[in-house]
């Protein structure tokens, strides 16, 4: 029977109150499903760690996961310490040392979420956007010298090579066969930036001819935020660099109804590592501790983590309890203009979960 060691990392903020949602989502799951069970092994491993210990987690710490099945994450970013050091400490730490370049990040408007696009119906939001999780405006390449005089500099370099690029490339064409639609659209900025977008859009045209049945096109970054908004039908599959698919997953999930539905996976595609779930939002300073949380993202991202570990049916299950609980406004939290907490949400979720598998479908 099938044994699953997820480690748990919350992280920061309200990264502490979803991935405990997230966990109990799943063990409401295991002890209502036959032949799936999950233990657990928490790590606490962010701004707290840092302050007891200089450092966000421990210097070996991937070797903790290494043997996980998969790990749920929550948030790295606390307000008394800069992002760049909990960002860099904690979640590209782990992306980075375990080489999950895929990150995947879905969207749809879930039933009973209203959208703030008025033309927009759910029909025609339905989109996955790969995100190249392990270079460009990532890559850390740079520095700073000369702190403080008039003539300081710093540099941040994007690195794309082509490796990178045409194991991104392989992927999202892959990804995009395997929806009914089988299109996908290139993000670039190969206008402005004259090198390594230029490299980008001739692998996206070289690794194109492996698929003949994908129908794509390439998009500038600026008009494909516009193009998410007007006509946000004519997009399916996306694939973007790094930075690009960070800020344009933010729009697709505010299209979509909140960042707190958001989810994403970190994926090693060729599995050598644990891959990674998280929500795509942050720590959310502003409501962080309150329990005011929206934990679908967090459940969401337990979707795809099901998924990646081959548990299809749990994978359906847990999706179908998370569309029957979002269908009522009276679940929906503050995100959502509602009022539940995130304990609400939760409870109703696994409440489904623990029905029998005919009232909950
Ligand atoms: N993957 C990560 O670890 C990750 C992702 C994004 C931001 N961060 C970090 O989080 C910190 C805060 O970043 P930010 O403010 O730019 O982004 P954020 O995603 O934390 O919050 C942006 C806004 O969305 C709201 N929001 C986000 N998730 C929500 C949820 N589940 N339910 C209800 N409302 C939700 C917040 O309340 C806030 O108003 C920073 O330190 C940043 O670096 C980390
Ligand atoms: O990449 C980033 O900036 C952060 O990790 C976060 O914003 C994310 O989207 O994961
Ligand atoms: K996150
Ligand atoms: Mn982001």
């Amino acid at each position: 029977m099938p044994h699953y060691k997820i480690a748990c990392i919350p992280g920061d903020g309200i990264g502490k109150e979803v991935v405990p949602a997230g966990q109990q989502a799943l063990e409401a799951l295991a002890a209502s499903q036959d032949g799936l069970s999950f233990s657990f092994q928490s790590f606490g491993w962010g701004g707290d760690w840092y302050r007891a210990h200089g450092e966000m987690m421990p210097a070996d710490g991937l070797d903790a996961l290494r043997g996980a099945d998969a790990i749920l994450f929550g948030s790295a970013g606390d307000p008394q310490i800069p992002d760049h050091v909990t960002l860099w400490g904690l979640r590209l730490k782990i992306c980075q040392g375990f080489d999950q370049y895929a990150n995947v990040r879905p969207t749809r408007i879930l039933p009973g979420i209203d959208g703030p696009l008025k033309r927009c119906t759910p029909r025609d939001l339905d989109w996955v956007i790969v995100r190249e999780n392990s270079e460009g405006e990532y890559a850390g390449v740079g520095g700073r010298a000369h702190q403080g005089h008039p003539i300081e500099v710093a540099t941040d370099v994007s690195i794309l090579t082509r490796a990178g690029v045409e194991r991104i490339m392989r992927f999202a064409f892959r990804l995009a066969q395997s929806r009914p639609r089988k299109q996908l659209t290139v993000v670039t900025k190969s206008n402005a930036q004259r090198h390594g977008m230029v490299m980008w859009d001739e692998i996206a045209l070289q690794i194109s001819r492996e698929f003949p049945d994908v129908r794509w096109d390439k998009e500038l970054v600026d008009a494909c935020t516009a193009r998410m908004v007007n006509r946000p039908a004519s997009l399916d599959t996306l694939v973007a660099t790094n930075l690009h698919a960070d800020v344009l997953s933010d729009l697709a999930a505010a299209l979509a109804g909140s960042l707190g539905i958001a989810p994403t996976g970190n994926i090693d595609p060729e599995r050598r590592y644990p891959s990674m779930f998280e929500p795509i939002h942050g720590s959310a300073f502003d409501i962080m501790g309150k329990g005011l949380a929206n934990p679908v993202g967090t459940f969401w991202s337990c979707v795809m983590l099901l998924e990646h570990l081959g548990e299809t049916a749990a994978a359906q299950r847990l999706m179908r309890a998370v569309e029957a609980v979002t269908a009522d406004p009276r679940l929906h939290t503050g995100d959502l203009g509602g009022q539940a907490t995130t304990a609400q949400v939760t409870e109703a979720v696994c409440r489904r979960l623990r029905e029998p598998a005919t009232a909950a479908a």
